[in-house]
């Protein structure tokens, strides 16, 4: 996972150091953290009396045999002593929960990344969860492998472009008749519910089935030049950017006993529709991290988790100038997603929250400036050359202007977050 990093610093805004090539993130390192006492220092308190710990404390100091008769407002005396104990223990170790834990939000808008950078957390920090899930990426592979041919199999009528072989049609038949029984077995969040949104039912055995029966059309359609040439021109046909990459693995992903490998799951794409948490301990400080879905339908959901944030990570693609919302077809993505960043980075609750902001898909930014896109086209303004370092930099500073608060920190990393880091 490739990054560069530079505070947008106390100087004023815009004064991010622009991309290149950084060394993996280090999120201890990224954020202003105390690292210092230890979590759950408190010893842990018993006790069926009814009194509260700390009045067990007193209790116990007094010798059974020199107790006078019971006095009633000595005992309420001594009760709220230890109340008083109590609350003040417990504020000691909240607040050393406090300083050894630190709340992370991941947002952002659909799409970005955000559970991509998660997926990279966890194989650096908590593999063993990863692995209980692989099995499940097992359906999510074929299931990509098979939105993805549909996507060019409608793109191709989408930007008019014929087969290259006209015997191809009748596989182009099989893969729109599937659209309906695809859209029921899309698969909704790995490894986490939400009660408030319902989840698809899915069918593992089924899928398989279909893709399998799927895979001599899907390699005869990608070996065919018209979708290639779809593949290459079609910016706004809805097609995921691990696209090519499970194309490409057909026969290796359709194998009886295929297990995903890392880098399966790291370009795996399944849509996010809750928030999920997550624990990471990392250099003895416990992260909990929340990945949200990042559709504008999906927003309503973040607000209850705005308090108490230590640090937000703002994924944005720098991939998406030239593409257009899913769910508004006149709005540029990376337009709205500036717009995203300037309710979030101006948000009061986020005043003294230390921000990272993600530059992410660099690869595939880099990939359509080559293919000859124009940052031009989609943002007048822009009169630089189209070139990587300039344009990077041009589209960088349309978030960085949104910043009110030109003393406010936002740290810059430009990624490539389906590459693997070597920690
Ligand atoms: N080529 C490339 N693909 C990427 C990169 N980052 C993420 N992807 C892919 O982009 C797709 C979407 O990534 P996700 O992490 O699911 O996006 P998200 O922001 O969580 O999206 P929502 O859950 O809908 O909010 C996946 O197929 C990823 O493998 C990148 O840097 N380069
Ligand atoms: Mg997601």
């Amino acid at each position: 996972m490739d990054s560069s990093a530079g505070p947008h610093g106390a100087s004023g805004p815009n004064s991010s150091s622009l991309p290149g090539n950084g060394g993996p993130i280090s999120l201890s390192s990224s954020l202003p953290i105390n690292s210092s006492s230890a979590l759950n220092s408190s010893p842990p308190h018993s006790g069926s009396s009814g009194l509260t710990p700390g009045a067990h404390a007193i209790a116990a100091a007094q010798p059974l045999a020199a107790q006078p008769k019971v006095d009633r407002s000595e005992l309420r005396k001594a009760k709220a002593i230890s109340e008083a104990i109590d609350k003040a223990l417990r504020a000691d170790k909240e607040r050393l929960q406090k300083e050894r834990s630190a709340k992370l939000l991941i947002l952002g808008p659909s799409e970005t990344g955000k559970t991509t950078v998660l997926k990279q957390l966890k194989l650096l920090y908590g593999r063993k969860g990863l692995d209980v899930e692989r099995q499940t990426y097992r359906r999510v592979v074929h299931l990509n492998a098979m939105k993805a041919i549909q996507a060019l199999s409608y793109g191709l009528q989408k930007c008019n472009i014929p087969l290259e072989k006209p015997e191809n049609i009748v596989h182009l038949e099989t893969v729109m008749r599937l659209e309906t029984t695809l859209k029921r077995y899309s698969i909704t969040s790995i490894g986490f519910t939400n009660p408030a949104i319902p989840r698809k039912i899915t069918d593992a055995k089924a899928e398989t089935d279909m893709f399998l029966d799927m895979v001599p059309a899907i390699k005869a359609l990608w070996a065919d030049t018209g979708i290639q040439e779809c593949y290459r021109v079609g910016t706004n046909i809805n097609l995921q950017d691990s696209a090519q990459y499970f194309l490409d693995s057909v026969d290796r992903i359709s194998e009886p006993d295929y297990v995903p490998t890392d880098d399966d799951i790291l370009q795996a794409r399944v849509r996010t529709l809750a928030v999920s948490e997550h624990y990471f301990n990392i250099d003895s400080v416990l992260y909990k991290i929340y990945d949200v879905g990042g559709q504008k339908s999906l927003r309503k959901y973040w607000a209850p988790y705005f308090d108490d944030v230590d640090g937000i990570i703002f994924m944005a693609a720098l991939s998406s100038f030239d593409q257009c919302c899913e769910e508004d077809e006149r709005m540029n993505r990376m337009k709205e997603c500036v717009v995203l960043f300037n309710s979030i980075a101006n948000h009061k609750l986020f005043a003294d929250t230390a921000f990272i902001l993600f530059m992410n898909k660099i690869d595939v930014f880099q990939r359509k400036l080559d293919a000859g896109s124009l940052v031009k086209s989609h943002f007048s303004e822009y009169d630089g050359p189209n070139d990587y370092a300039t344009a990077s930099a041009f589209l960088h500073s349309r978030f960085l202007q949104q910043c009110k608060d030109t003393a406010k920190q936002i740290y810059t990393h430009f990624t490539h977050a389906t590459m693997q880091n070597t920690k």
